[in-house]
């Protein structure tokens, strides 16, 4: 197993039923989530006063773990309580504690917050005077840790059912859950840390992780390390975005078929034109192309229909953004060539695939097994999912990136991936992934071509 692997309030619960088959009784558990997290607190705040916030289940009784071990290693120590503890596990923690035991309400700030109220059991928001307590609380302390999760977001879906409070530091325990990852909860801690308590985890669903990339091989040409075509439309810079994009991919060449001739920009890709579909169509039945690009500038008219009609039949590895997906529209959809990547942002993804039920991960993962196709489903947190269940989420990306032409970079990049590597599912997680990395090289206030110039480098951080 992986620490980045992500699961549900149920999967968790499963993984805890199979560590407690082969042996492990669920209160052993507990001490080692208690000691995983009080070492982490240990390292960030040392010996500074701490007030530790204690539910009724068993995140209140990683709490009490969590306060006995640092008051053994010399840290003041406080203790509040929402109540009674009402799990076996929990009430053995509270035993153990040993120690005064305060009203939630009437707890004091100190200068380190610990939460550990609600956790992957949390079933319906805080009562108001607790989520303020909590608010306030958090607000004044320098450190602060949520225990697994900040008490009130719902573990599956990232939603926040409560008012939930600005943390420093999110310490999961034994796998990341959905809301780690999914906004509005993934803002609501500047870190997050994952704790290894030794439970088993599946990899299906997983943090997107850096990629390890490959130099091409010695005997290497044009061809063989990745031949994409984009095809354009009525607004020329945004094809343009996506083919300067593929060609600093690490693909091998990139031809860019438009209304214009020549196009300007790099003198490396190659310019054709096909105003007509049946020019298009022509021009995409090379079957050295590894990938093709459609949606960025193409336009929404009939041309734009016609032109995306001749890509839908190419017989290539497609990657479809933006006016491609419009046009596609729900009732289309399943109609996409298998092994196509999709890379709809919410406003996109609504229209192909309808409102589906369920968390981004489980829409996503509903939208690539229905169509199947690798889908990409953008957003500050960002979906990738592959028809046979496996998805990697991408978290934590420069807010810098809601700019013009990002997209259409993204696009660009995704198939120039997809030539080099013949593999939706890999391209789309690479593609992400650096798309992610050169933004955070690009700094602030940048424009999507300054994130095409970073390619390179970033390519060059992962070989
Ligand atoms: N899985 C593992 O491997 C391990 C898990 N561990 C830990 O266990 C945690 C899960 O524990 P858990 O299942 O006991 O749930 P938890 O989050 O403590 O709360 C449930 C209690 O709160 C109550 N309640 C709910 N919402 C409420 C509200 N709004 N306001 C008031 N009450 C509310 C609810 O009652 P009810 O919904 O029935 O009213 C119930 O009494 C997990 O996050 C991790 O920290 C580790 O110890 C080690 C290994
Ligand atoms: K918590």
């Amino acid at each position: 197993m992986t620490l980045a692997s992500v699961l549900t309030a149920a999967q968790m619960r499963d993984a805890e039923q199979v560590a407690m088959a082969a042996g492990v009784t669920e209160y052993a558990l507990m001490e080692r989530a208690g000691a995983a997290a009080a070492e982490i607190i240990w390292r960030a705040g040392a010996k500074r006063d701490l007030l530790v916030l204690c539910g009724p289940g068993n995140n209140g009784g990683d709490g009490f773990v969590i306060a006995r071990l640092l008051r053994a290693r010399g840290v003041p120590v406080r203790v509040a309580a929402l109540g009674e503890s009402r799990t076996e596990s929990s009430r053995t923690a509270r035993a153990a504690w040993n120690g005064p035991i305060e009203p939630l309400a009437d707890a004091a700030p100190a200068t380190q917050m610990v939460d550990a109220l609600f956790g992957t059991g949390l079933s319906r928001g805080l009562d108001t005077a607790v989520a303020d307590q909590l608010a306030m609380l958090t607000a004044q302390a320098s450190f602060s840790y949520a225990i697994d999760l900040p008490s009130g977001v719902e573990t599956d879906s990232g939603a926040l059912l409560s008012r939930v409070p600005a943390f420093g530091i999110c310490i999961a325990l034994g796998a990341l859950k959905p809301a780690h990852l999914l906004y509005p909860a993934a803002g609501c801690f500047e870190r997050l840390l994952c704790a290894d308590i030794g439970t088993e985890a599946p990899d299906r669903i997983c943090r997107l992780e850096p990629p390890a990339l490959a130099i091409p091989a010695a005997a290497a040409h044009k061809y063989s390390r990745g031949l994409v075509a984009i095809v354009g439309g009525a607004m020329a810079g945004a094809s343009r975005l996506a083919s300067h994009a593929a060609a600093r991919s690490g693909a091998g060449m990139v031809r860019h078929i438009g209304l214009e001739s020549p196009i300007g920009g790099p003198d490396a890709i190659v310019a054709l034109q096909g105003d007509e579909a049946d020019e298009v169509t022509a021009l995409l039945s090379d079957q050295r192309l590894a990938a093709v690009v459609a949606g960025p500038g193409l336009g929404r008219d009939d041309r734009a229909r016609a032109r995306l009609a001749s890509v839908l039949t190419c017989g290539r590895p497609l990657v479809l953004d933006a006016d491609a997906l419009t046009l596609l529209g729900e009732e289309n959809a399943s109609a996409v060539p298998a092994g196509s990547i999709l890379t709809p942002h919410e406003g996109e993804f609504v229209r192909l695939f309808g409102d589906l039920p369920g968390s981004k991960i489980d829409k996503a993962l509903k939208a690539a097994r229905r169509s199947g196709a690798v889908i990409i489903y953008k957003g500050a947190d960002c979906v990738i999912a592959a028809p046979d269940g496996r998805a990697a989420v991408a978290t934590g990306a420069s807010s810098w990136l809601s700019t013009a032409g990002t997209g259409d970079v993204l696009a660009g990049l995704v198939a120039g991936r997809l030539a080099v590597t013949g593999d939706p599912f890999r391209a789309a997680c690479e593609a992400v992934w650096l798309h992610g990395d050169a933004a955070r090289r690009a700094g602030a206030a940048f424009i999507a071509d300054d994130l095409i110039m970073q390619f390179p480098a970033v390519i060059a951080s992962r070989l």
